[in-house]
């Protein structure tokens, strides 16, 4: 090797050290000295990361050593349902490490709500690129009184009252695109198909028309590069040609159209005479009202929030809601097809509340008699969860238990999985069966009821999720529709069972269906 990479001071003219001879030093270079040098550097860096990650792991369960630089990063590449469970069911805590992010999962039911109660030790950080993409200054990564005064004052978003403005645009939309779905020859993977149906309600109750119908449809191609760099550990620098790169320029373009959304809803929400028809005129029409209120909510909605922040709040709606809500509704079809006796049961009950007029439009008090769909839905939610792990950052040491502390820098991630699979409340956890859900017949609650902790499907603790009430009645009710308008077949293949984790979980082969009209009809 000829290369002489470093200079190394080999003889000195006198042998008296000061600035003269030192400047009067002769270097020579020695490529096998350079070589050795750098073998050295490079075994002791390797074996300091094995020391490190032996040191904060302790006793978990987990590998004794980590692969060296990228440790479990090619598990994370390809996330099997099976090798997550393999860890979940590990031990209540585990750990691994990932580009030498040192990873704890806390996986019983008791550990994953100490994550996610314990804000002074861990706060959510999503996914590790979620900053870079959401932007840092998004109202989700804010903690403390700030985040939970933010939380009080978007409560007016999901009222009784809001929710009867979204759903006459829900059905509308749904409508919409069962017709499409019907006309559709042949089968096809239905998961995109479902996240199209997704996106366009999502973006037509937040933000109405203030988004023309193509913007719309530009807007849901961007945001899919938003969804695809949410993974739990991406490749770290959002330099051009990775997904960081690609989504945080998408996160700019949806922003602009979101701007331009809140300003122009501030504006029509101005004149008393316009109603509000989506959820940014709830808010701006809130915050023009709260202006003399006393109440702590009006103070708080009284704040003149810009239109970067309300944009930002729609934008982590939309981060938090797409790819929950899109999964959920592709389990909710496919475990229907797969049961018929339960599709037909809700087809019963949907006749019964609607009085046999299938175009009457929903109503709240609608959605709240269908009370066999809404199992159905809580049982998909618990069978498949959408989310099956948060990822939070220990900000301090944080002594998880009495003979652990996890490291301060770590991630730690609270797993849904075991929660909503323990057969204390949920006996026969791998059955899907809503009528778990029903009162007993005595009228007695029933045992899934029994231990409402478990029920993590929305996380717990000041970060739970804000949605469940607009996420219950959208699943029921596209679910109740399309069970009167549609027939569906489910064209099972050898990955129907199998789940890919796309932020959220989906079936492996994105759930291949048939939808026609009912004959009936
Ligand atoms: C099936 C649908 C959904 C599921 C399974 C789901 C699940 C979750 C989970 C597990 C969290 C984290 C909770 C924690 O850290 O403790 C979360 C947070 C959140 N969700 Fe949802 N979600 C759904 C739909 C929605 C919808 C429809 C919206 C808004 C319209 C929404 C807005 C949010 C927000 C804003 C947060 C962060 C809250 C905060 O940091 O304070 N989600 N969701």
């Amino acid at each position: 090797m000829s290369s002489q990479a470093i200079p190394r001071a080999t003889s000195l003219a006198d042998k008296t050290w000061g600035l003269d001879s030192l400047t009067q030093a002769r270097f020579s270079f020695d490529s096998k000295t350079t070589a050795a040098t750098i073998l050295t550097v490079v075994i002791s860096l390797l074996i300091l990361e094995q020391i490190v990650y032996r040191t904060k792991k302790a006793h978990l369960p987990g590998d004794k050593w980590t692969i060296p630089v990228i440790g479990k990063f090619a598990d994370s590449l390809n996330p099997t349902l099976e090798n997550y469970k393999r860890q979940w069911y590990s031990g209540p805590l585990s750990c691994v490490s990932v580009f030498n992010i040192f990873i704890v999962i806390g996986s019983s039911n008791k550990m994953a709500r100490k994550i996610l109660n314990s804000p002074n030790h861990a706060e959510p950080c999503l996914v590790a690129s979620a900053k870079k993409v959401l932007d840092p200054n998004n109202w989700v990564f804010l903690h403390g009184k700030v985040h939970a005064d933010y939380r009080k004052a978007l409560n007016v978003l999901f009222t009784q009252k809001a929710l009867s403005i979204y759903l006459p645009i829900q059905e509308r939309i749904y409508r919409e695109f069962f017709k499409e779905w019907a006309s559709h020859k042949g089968s096809r993977p239905m998961m995109m198909p479902m996240r199209d149906l997704n996106m366009e309600t999502s973006l037509s109750v937040f933000v109405g028309d203030y988004i023309t119908p193509e913007n719309k449809k530009l807007v849901n191609k961007l945001y899919w590069d938003i969804t695809t760099s949410l993974e739990l550990v991406n490749f770290p620098l959002a330099i051009p040609g990775t997904k960081v790169y690609n989504a945080v320029k998408a996160r700019k373009v949806v922003m602009k159209y979101l701007e331009s959304s809140a300003a122009q809803s501030k504006v029509r929400m101005a004149d008393m005479q316009n109603e509000p028809e989506c959820l940014l005129d709830e808010w701006t029409r809130a915050m023009i009202l709260s202006k003399n209120g006393n109440s702590e909510e009006a103070k708080l909605l009284s704040r003149e929030y810009s239109d970067n922040e309300i944009a930002m709040v729609v934008l982590s709606f939309l981060f938090a809601s797409q790819d929950a809500m899109s999964s959920a509704l592709v389990y909710s079809f496919q475990l229907t097809a797969d049961h018929p006796e339960i599709l037909e049961k809700i087809r019963e009950e949907q006749m019964r509340v609607r009085g046999g007029d299938l175009d009457a439009p929903l109503t709240l008090d609608l959605v709240e008699d269908m009370v066999y769909t809404r199992a159905v839905v809580k049982e998909v939610l618990r069978y498949r969860p959408p989310v099956i792990m948060v990822p939070y950052l220990t900000t301090r040491n944080f002594p998880i238990t009495e003979d652990y502390t996890v490291p301060k820098g770590s991630m730690v991630i609270p797993a849904f999985w075991n929660s909503l699979h323990d057969e204390t409340c949920f006996p026969e956890p791998d059955k899907f069966m809503p009528e778990r859900w029903l009162p007993n017949e005595d009228g007695s609650e029933p045992l899934a009821e029994s231990k409402p902790q478990n029920y993590l499907v929305w996380g717990s603790g000041p970060h739970k999720c804000i949605g469940p009430q607009y996420a219950g009645m959208h699943l029921a009710a596209t679910l109740g529709t399309a069970s009167v308008l549609l027939d569906w077949e489910h064209h099972r293949t050898k990955d129907s069972d199998e789940v890919k984790v796309i932020a959220a979980i989906f079936p492996k082969d994105e759930f291949i269906a048939t939808f026609s009209e009912r004959a009936s009809q």
